[in-house]
């Protein structure tokens, strides 16, 4: 069924499909609001239960009410309202249950819409979004929030597989090379995989899912990726070979931050679309502290670690004489009864003057702090890009998905940091932390610099006054 999208006045509709979870969400809703400072009319679709968080931990009604025309909607995300979504729950989003109903409930949302919708901006995991816009009839973008590496390495799993190269056989060096991913053949070893391609089963159900939406999101009009040419380029133009529609359009906090800073200044007070309450009072605590002497650690919003883990990483911090600031989101440190909870009490007791811990930061504004030297991070992939464009050189601990890839990227291609992969050692910890600290101090940062001025270009070439070029 067909709505009428013929010639019109008004500006066009396009509405914006995050997958519901924190790193998604981050750079879909950028990618909105640049489009609705750029004059187009705007839906983001967000899931009741991240949008009573959103309106709880931001003012955005204040935000978006300087837009006219945006307007947020929010359907199911399957589950019941009081499930607790820890962990990886959002992988029960495709399982059979829970994937029909979002699926009615984006059609509900299409047939309903008035205006019409003229363009789904859809997220490229969820890739139902395609099968709906082609029944509407309504033109469909998708937008994959991780990493085009990753994503370039998804699409030749199947490939990998011919040739022989996984399953990687449980006793084998993890150093070898993987020679089956054009433009990566000199870099990419069999420890830099997904964590799923570690199985010995290559009928693993997550990777075989994860294939099939990466092969999906190239039958979209179009695929945009958050990043840049100047970044991406070789892999950029890999992905290209298979569609010739891809575009960069990142990094989207930058480009946001420009033109935002642009249209109110500097002072403008950013938005921070979080679904967990910022602790501002981490600022004031940098503000005390020497130029590029802190550490910043966070490991983003999914991954947990274990009590001993935590307790290893404090060590190796501690021991390293380097001031840290640390977020430990509430629940996310694995023990027994409580005992996650009681570790950072106890570690928070014993660290008062080396370090800060908070539940959650205002991570873009920590890491563009003068005092921050580096950054602890589990490489999801709007960390990685928001430590880039702050020319913060990091320490990489990648736990899943896109993350081991982004880790090799950073410390072997780009060069701006330090990979710590596959190892939780104090003394390692210390060791890593005293090199981009202080020992490789001005090499790192020198790096990071360099790639921070060429990543960000001022002008976006992709839209222009509403209309795609
Ligand atoms: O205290 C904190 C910690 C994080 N953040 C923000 O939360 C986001 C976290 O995103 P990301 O770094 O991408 O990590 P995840 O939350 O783990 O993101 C998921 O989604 C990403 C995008 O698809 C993938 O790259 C990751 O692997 C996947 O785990 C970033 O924008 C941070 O600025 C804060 O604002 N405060
Ligand atoms: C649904 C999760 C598995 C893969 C997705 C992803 C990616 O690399 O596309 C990154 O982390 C998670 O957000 C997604």
């Amino acid at each position: 069924m067909e709505q009428d999208r013929s010639s019109q006045s008004r500006p066009p509709h396009v509405l914006v499909f995050p997958l519901p979870i924190q790193g998604h969400i981050n750079s879909m809703i950028k990618l909105a609001e640049l489009l609705a400072i750029a004059g187009f009319k705007l839906t983001f679709l967000n899931s009741h239960h991240n949008h009573e968080r959103l309106v709880k931990f931001n003012n955005i009604a204040a935000h978006f009410e300087r837009y006219s025309g945006f307007q947020f909607k929010t359907i199911t995300d399957g589950l019941p309202l009081d499930h607790p979504r820890s962990g990886n729950w959002f992988l029960d989003m495709f399982e059979d249950t829970m994937e029909p109903k979002m699926k009615e409930s984006l059609r509900e949302v299409l047939v309903n819409s008035s205006p019409p919708v003229d363009c789904i901006i859809a997220d490229g995991f969820l890739g139902f979004a395609l099968d709906v816009a082609k029944e509407l009839g309504i033109p469909i973008i998708f937008f994959r929030t991780s990493s085009p590496c990753c994503f370039w390495v998804y699409y030749s799993i199947p490939d990998i597989i011919q040739a022989g190269e996984l399953p990687i056989n449980g006793s084998e060096d993890m150093d070898r090379l993987i020679t089956t991913v054009p433009g990566m053949e000199t870099y990419l070893r069999c420890r830099d995989l997904p964590t799923f391609c570690r199985k010995l089963d290559i009928e693993d159900s997550i990777m075989k899912l994860v294939v099939k939406q990466t092969r999906k999101s190239l039958q979209a009009d179009a695929l945009i990726l958050n990043t840049a040419e100047e970044l991406d380029g070789p892999i950029l133009s890999q992905i290209r070979t298979k569609c010739s529609r891809v575009y960069a359009v990142g990094p989207l906090h930058a480009q946001l931050n420009t033109r935002i800073n642009a249209k109110h200044g500097e002072s403008y007070d950013h938005f921070s679309n979080t679904l967990w309450e910022v602790d501002k009072s981490c600022m004031f605590w940098l503000n005390k502290q020497p130029n590029r002497s802190v550490i910043y650690v966070s490991f983003g919003s999914i991954t947990s670690t274990s009590r001993e883990q935590l307790v290893e990483l404090w060590y190796g911090l501690l021991n390293s004489k380097t001031k840290f600031l640390l977020v430990v989101r509430p629940n996310s440190v694995i023990g027994k009864d409580g005992e996650g909870e009681d570790v950072v009490m106890e570690l928070m007791e014993k660290s008062k003057d080396r370090g800060y811990i908070v539940n959650w930061a205002p991570q873009e504004a920590v890491l563009n702090h003068p005092a921050i030297g580096g950054f602890f991070t589990h490489n999801g992939w709007n960390s990685t890009l928001e430590s880039v464009v702050a020319g913060v050189p990091m320490i990489c601990w990648p736990q899943f998905a896109d993350q081991h890839v982004n880790c090799r990227v950073v410390s072997e291609v780009w060069k701006i940091g330090l990979d710590m992969k596959d190892v939780c050692d104090s003394k390692i910890v210390e060791k890593m932390v005293n090199d981009v600290m202080v020992d490789r101090k001005e090499e790192f940062a020198k790096s990071a610099s360099e790639i921070a001025k060429r990543k960000i270009r001022r002008r976006s070439r992709w839209y222009n006054g509403g209309r795609f070029t």
